[in-house]
C-alpha cells in the first residue's frame, strides 16, 4: 500500500496544497517525496512509499530516461510485471513493477497498456508531451482513487469493465469444460486459480505474513500461502496473526505494524462477496473473481 496524490493546475499556493497530501502519510511508512514537474505551472506529485519490489529504484513519481516526458506514481502491484517485460523486449531500468506501465504506455497506448495489467492496482500517469492526465485502477477497484474536484481536474477512465475479460487472462490455462456438469474440472479449475493467485502475490520482496481468522477463505488462503512459500524456498516461515474482539483490523493491523517485520499481509477478506454475487457473473467467471480478491 501506497499514498498516491497530483494536483494539476490549482491556483491555490503549493505549500498550502502539500499539506493536503500529508493526510495520506500513513499510506506509506517507508519514504515520501514532493515534486514539481518542470515546466508546468502548480503541476506535483506526491507519494508516501511502502517498498515491496525494488526498495532502491523503485521510489515515485516514477521516470526514467528513456522517456523523460512520463511521469507516474501509482499504488499497489503487477503481478505479470516480469512476464511482459519478456514477452515485449522490453528493456527495464529499475526492476520495480510499475515500470512496465511506462513501457507499455509508450508501445501501445493508455487502453492496451490498462488491458495487459494482472495485478491490483491505481495510477496517475502524466504525458507532457501529449499535455494528457490519465488516471486509473484495475478492474475491481481493489485501489479506490478520490479525486477532490478542487484540485484534481482529470477524469478517471473504466479501461475496462468487470464482464470484458482482461487481455491478461489467457495466461491461465484452464481445462474447457465439456458439456455437462463435470465436477472433477472444476474443482480442478478452481484449484489452479486459486493457487495461481497466491503464487503471483508472492513477488513481494519484503516479508510475508497471513491473517488467520480460522474461517474457510482465510484458512484456504494460509494453507495454500504456506505451502507454496516452501515451493519457492522463501527464507523464513509464515507469520500468521488473529484476534477476537472489536474493531479487529485495527488491532491486528497495529501489533503486525509494532511487534512483527511481516510487511505484506494476505488475507481471505472479500472471497464471501465474491462467492455470493452471482447475479452478475457466470459460473466460469467465478474462479477467476475469487482469484482477484484473495488479495494482497
Ligand atoms: N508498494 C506499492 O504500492 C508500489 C510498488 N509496488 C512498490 O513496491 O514500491
Amino acid at each position: 500500500m501506497c499514498g498516491i496524490w497530483a494536483l494539476f493546475g490549482s491556483d491555490e499556493c503549493l505549500s498550502v496544497q502539500v499539506t493536503s497530501a500529508m493526510r495520506i502519510a500513513h499510506r506509506g511508512p517507508d519514504a515520501f517525496r514532493f515534486e514539481n514537474v518542470d515546466g508546468f505551472t502548480n503541476c506535483c506529485f506526491g507519494f508516501h512509499r511502502l517498498a515491496v519490489v525494488d526498495q532502491l529504484y523503485g521510489m515515485q513519481p516514477l521516470r526514467i530516461k528513456k522517456f523523460p516526458f512520463l511521469w507516474l506514481v501509482y499504488n499497489g502491484e503487477i503481478y505479470n510485471h516480469l512476464t511482459l517485460k519478456k514477452q515485449f523486449d522490453f528493456e527495464p531500468q529499475t526492476a520495480v513493477d510499475g515500470e512496465v506501465l511506462l513501457h507499455l504506455y509508450d508501445r501501445f497506448g493508455i487502453r492496451k497498456m490498462a488491458a495487459l495489467l494482472d495485478g491490483v492496482f491505481a495510477f496517475i500517469l502524466l504525458d507532457t508531451e501529449r499535455n494528457k492526465v490519465f488516471v486509473g485502477r484495475d478492474t475491481y477497484g481493489e485501489f479506490d482513487l478520490k479525486q477532490n474536484g478542487k484540485v484534481c481536474s482529470v477524469q478517471m477512465e473504466a479501461f475496462h469493465c468487470c464482464t470484458d475479460e482482461p487481455e491478461h487472462a489467457v495466461c491461465d490455462s484452464l481445462e474447457t469444460l465439456p458439456s455437462g456438469f463435470d465436477e472433477e474440472t472444476v474443482k480442478s479449475n478452481i484449484r489452479t486459480l486459486f493457487e495461481n493467485a497466491v503464487r503471483k502475490r508472492l513477488m513481494a520482496q519484503r516479508r510475508i505474513g497471513c491473517l488467520l481468522s480460522g474461517g474457510l477463505d482465510s484458512s484456504l488462503v494460509a494453507a495454500t500461502l504456506v505451502k507454496l512459500a516452501k515451493e519457492e524456498k522463501l527464507p523464513y516461515k509464515i507469520q500468521t496473526f488473529s484476534i477476537g474482539s472489536e474493531d479487529r483490523m485495527y488491532l491486528v493491523s497495529k501489533y503486525i505494524r509494532e511487534k512483527s517485520d511481516s510487511v505484506v499481509i494476505f488475507s481471505g477478506e472479500g472471497a464471501d462477496d465474491s462467492l455470493r454475487d452471482t447475479s452478475t457473473s457466470t459460473r466460469l467467471r467465478l474462479p477467476e473473481r475469487l482469484q482477484r480478491r484473495a488479495s494482497v
